[in-house]
């Protein structure tokens, strides 16, 4: 069964001004234990128009976003101390791994805290929600009076960061300071997925079933799962051979991608989008609908929303009247708050969406690739949603030898074509050599309207290169000084150092592509980086173009969206960490050069 809790969301607020020394109890990874709040909790911050000071638990994973979580809460630290410390007791937890953050909340409540604040990713969020429930119930504190509760807050430095999107928060760790100090509370819907034994699984993201951050590689995997029926007002409706459906609290999920639009975390609502026949490359070609939301007014997408009085009145989804699949049911948590919370799409999605597919299957499949998914599903190990390690390692074979053969056929091009394109503008420079950022900026955004590569596109130039070793005159369209020579590139695939190399590599690209568009879509300054959001599409014609004398080719269309993070020196202000992010599953793309969508002549 799977419903949702309205309950209260509010932060462990920071009211007034206190003067009192915080309590700063610094926790590393072997020391995975809650503090003691209890000593701290009666001490008073003066001048606080509260009696007491507030205990504040930080969950941080310091693994989060590739590590980057970890470095960026040891630099927040000292200011996150001196903004809320004066009438706040600050306690840190670093996470040691998965479903540690689930214990850590559970302790840190029991314990009185005033608030618990996930720091980290929706994966970390996701966890610390459900660390708020034991055994189907709210957890509570003993000692505390009976009104006390405890409070859900989020510091968002993930990969993806969804649930932060729907809230309109970047990830941007000052200003959700800011909102832990002014500790406004609001009420927000959690959803519930009751699992085959009875356990509840909480969400307050988006509940997914085969369309996650992999989504057209669910899709391709999986198939449909044929047809979905669901009770409306006494009616039966039917949704026949459904490829996915996404039950959304929030908006965003698979980083970025604006699955459910219309829905609002505080709404009592969810909306339930639903795709109907859909083929791998309707994932492809309406990628960018699915990101940008626009996606319901295409043929077979449906959105129904659902209101908390109706659930009480038991709309049901059902699989052709067998399996009971989804049930919602609106009910309270007694005296919890909730800052906000997430749903997550990795392997705890996952784990949801096994049960929930588990739930939706037909009983007596008589499609043996069903049977295979309900197998599958139903065991313990659903289908990791990142890519194994045999995938992993092929992926860097392929990486490495699309860079060798590279090299090798880098012999027989004119030495020309190794500087075409690149930019040679020297970027001006303050008198201690710093160049100013705006600069960086500009070029960079320049950069993309001459669609300079994305590293990434190694993987899909390995399968050109195995098919297509002549092709490789291409530009690197790039403003070389706005990068440190020593400059990482780190890309799905794999990452290296040195601007050379990126040029040598991404000089090799290119005169496959026929109407290739990059785009860029946002940008986002932070501190120390910048973020572009950028969208690309390109079609290649290959691989038997030289072969046949250029008289017959193929077409392969590729589009994917991802975002690149620039990491500014702070010595030098020039970029020295340029990191990709995808949000097409390496795999994918990687399997989209040898599907060849048009034949022509
Ligand atoms: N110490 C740890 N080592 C490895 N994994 C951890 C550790 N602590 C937590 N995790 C796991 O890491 C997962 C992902 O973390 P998190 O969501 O914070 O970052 P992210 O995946 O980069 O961000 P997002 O989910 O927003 O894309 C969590 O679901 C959690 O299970």
């Amino acid at each position: 069964m799977m419903g949702f809790y309205q309950i209260a969301l509010g932060g462990g607020g920071v009211h007034g001004v206190g003067v009192s020394m915080a309590k700063s109890c610094l926790m590393n990874a072997e020391q995975p234990t809650v503090p003691d709040l209890s000593t701290e909790r009666s001490i008073l911050g003066s001048g606080s128009s509260f009696s007491r000071r507030r205990d504040l638990v930080f969950i941080v994973n310091p693994r989060g976003a590739n590590g980057r979580t970890g470095k960026e809460w040891k630099k927040l630290l000292p200011y996150l101390r001196s903004r809320l410390g004066s009438n706040c007791n600050i306690s840190e937890s670093l996470t040691s791994g998965p479903s540690h953050a689930i214990d850590i909340t559970r302790e840190a409540i029991r314990e009185g805290a005033d608030a618990v604040i996930a720091v980290g990713g929706d994966g970390t969020l996701h966890e610390v929600v459900n660390g708020f429930f034991w055994a189907g119930k709210a957890v509570t504190n003993h000692d505390r009076e009976a009104t006390h509760s405890t409070a859900l807050g989020l510091i968002p430095l993930g990969t993806g960061s969804d649930f932060a999107r729907t809230l309109s928060w970047p990830n941007n760790p000052a200003e959700a300071i800011e909102r832990i100090y002014r500790g406004h509370r609001s009420r927000i819907d959690i959803g519930v997925i009751d699992g085959e034994k009875g356990e509840s699984h909480y969400f307050l993201n988006v509940a997914d079933i085969h369309l996650s951050a992999k989504a057209g590689f669910f899709a391709s995997r999986y198939k449909k799962f044929g047809n979905l029926c669901y009770v409306n007002e006494g009616e039966w409706q039917t949704y026949p051979q459904v490829t996915a459906l996404c039950i959304g609290n929030g908006k965003y999920f698979g980083g970025g991608m604006k699955i459910t639009p219309n829905a609002d975390p505080s709404s009592g609502d969810f909306e339930v989008v639903i795709l109907q026949d859909f083929k791998w490359y309707d994932f492809v070609l309406k990628l960018h609908k699915l990101y940008n939301g626009t996606h319901l007014s295409v043929t077979n997408v449906s959105s129904i929303s659902y209101s908390g009085a109706l659930h009480r009145s038991g709309r049901h989804f059902r699989k052709w009247k067998h399996i009971c699949s989804v049930g919602w049911r609106a009910s309270r948590v007694p005296a919890e708050e909730v800052w906000h919370n997430t749903g997550c799409y990795r392997d705890d999605m996952l784990r949801l969406n096994s049960e929930l597919v588990n739930y939706l299957l037909i009983q007596q499949p008589t499609n043996p690739r069903r049977s295979l998914l309900r197998t599958r599903c139903a065991g313990e190990n659903p289908p990791s949603n990142s890519a194994t390690e045999p995938e992993n390692a092929l992926l860097k074979a392929a990486w490495n030898a699309s860079e060798l053969l590279g090299i090798a056929t880098s012999f027989f091009r004119s030495p020309n074509n190794a500087e075409a394109g690149e930019v040679a503008l020297e970027l001006a420079r303050d008198a201690s050599g710093l160049v100013d950022r705006a600069a960086i900026v500009k070029t960079i955004k320049e950069d993309f309207e001459r669609s300079y590569f994305v590293t990434g596109f190694s993987i899909t130039y390995f399968g050109l290169l195995v098919l297509n070793v002549y092709a490789f005159d291409a530009a690197c369209n790039l403003t070389l000084d706005a990068y440190e020579d020593d400059c990482e590139f780190a890309d799905p695939a794999s990452s290296f150092k040195g601007l050379r190399r990126f040029k040598r590599n991404c000089t090799n690209f290119g005169s496959l592509l026929e109407r290739s568009n990059m785009k860029l879509m946002k940008w986002e300054d932070f501190e120390d980086k910048g973020i572009g959001h950028w969208r690309f599409s390109c079609v290649l014609s290959f691989p038997w173009k030289p072969i046949l004398s250029g008289k017959s080719f193929v077409l392969i269309y590729i589009a994917a969206s991802g975002y690149t993070e620039y990491f500014f020196d702070p010595q030098s202000g020039k970029v020295c960490r340029h990191v990709e992010h995808w949000n097409v599953p390496k795999m994918v793309l990687l399997k989209q050069i040898f599907r060849p969508s048009r034949r022509l002549r």
